[in-house]
């Protein structure tokens, strides 16, 4: 799916998180929303995902206006840096859970429910894991599962807020390739909040490069670097 973002402004009280922010994303794009803390990445993800509204301008995901659209309608899937897994269901029901929860007449059968839960341990490389319970798992197979999760319900879209912030170097760096492959893989258009240029460098078609609420470039890596639009953005990939 494509997802335009139109001239989005928001404000907390008087506040202005978002200034009037316009991108246009292609579908199978991935790309990376990348700032300084307070820039209003994770404001602009929520307003795309629809846990949050804009006090101006359009959310359009393949021609379709969805700026009224609750979370639960756009057909989404999210993973947050601490949206933590259940502890009490094991890897298996937690990748279950969207599809558990659907309403009866629209619920896909416990064997249907069962294969896609297989097929996507065996997408996200964990096909042994799942009946292990997160407190089993390392910090890098339980963002695994919640990768997982999110993709359950075969969402077109996938958002990703931070996913990785709390992974060591080495887990960072093998996860961020595996979400590539599987973006490429299931064919999704994905945005990623990130604060680190190198992460965001290295796994987005494009970089788009926001500082108080504006978009100060959205480009290639390659472009960004060699032609920086700015003083803050060459000083921000220092
Ligand atoms: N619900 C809210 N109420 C009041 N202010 C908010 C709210 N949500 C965000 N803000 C403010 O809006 C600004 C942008 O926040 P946002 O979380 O989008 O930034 P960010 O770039 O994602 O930062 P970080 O990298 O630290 O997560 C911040 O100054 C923040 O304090």
């Amino acid at each position: 799916m494509s997802i335009r973002i139109e001239n989005i402004a928001k404000s907390f009280s008087a506040f202005r998180a978002l200034g009037g922010v316009t991108l246009h994303i292609g579908e199978g794009e991935f790309v990376a929303l990348l700032g300084p803390s307070g820039s209003g990445k994770t404001t602009l993800l929520r307003i795309i995902a629809g846990l949050e509204f804009p006090d101006d301008g359009r959310i359009i995901f393949s021609g379709k206006d969805v700026t009224d659209t609750p979370a639960a309608q756009r057909g989404i899937g999210f993973v947050f840096q601490h949206y933590a897994l259940f502890g009490h269901m094991n890897v298996a029901r937690n990748i279950a859970f969207g599809l558990d929860i659907m309403k009866r007449r629209e619920r896909p059968s416990k064997e249907a429910i069962a294969s896609r839960v297989e097929e996507l341990l065996r997408l996200v490389r964990l096909k042994d894991y799942g009946s292990r319970y997160p407190s089993q798992l390392s910090g890098g197979q339980r963002q695994r599962v919640a990768l997982a999760r999110a993709l359950a319900r075969n969402p077109r879209i996938l958002l990703l807020d931070e996913p990785f912030g709390a992974l060591d170097a080495k887990v960072r760096r093998e996860l961020r390739d595996a979400l590539r492959i599987i973006h490429n893989e299931v064919g999704l258009t994905s945005i990623f909040v990130t604060h680190d240029h190198e992460e965001a460098f290295a796994l987005a078609d494009r970089v788009a490069i926001l500082n108080s609420g504006k978009v100060e470039q959205f480009a290639a890596p390659t472009v960004t670097i060699a032609t920086p639009k700015s003083d803050f953005v060459r000083s921000f990939l220092e």
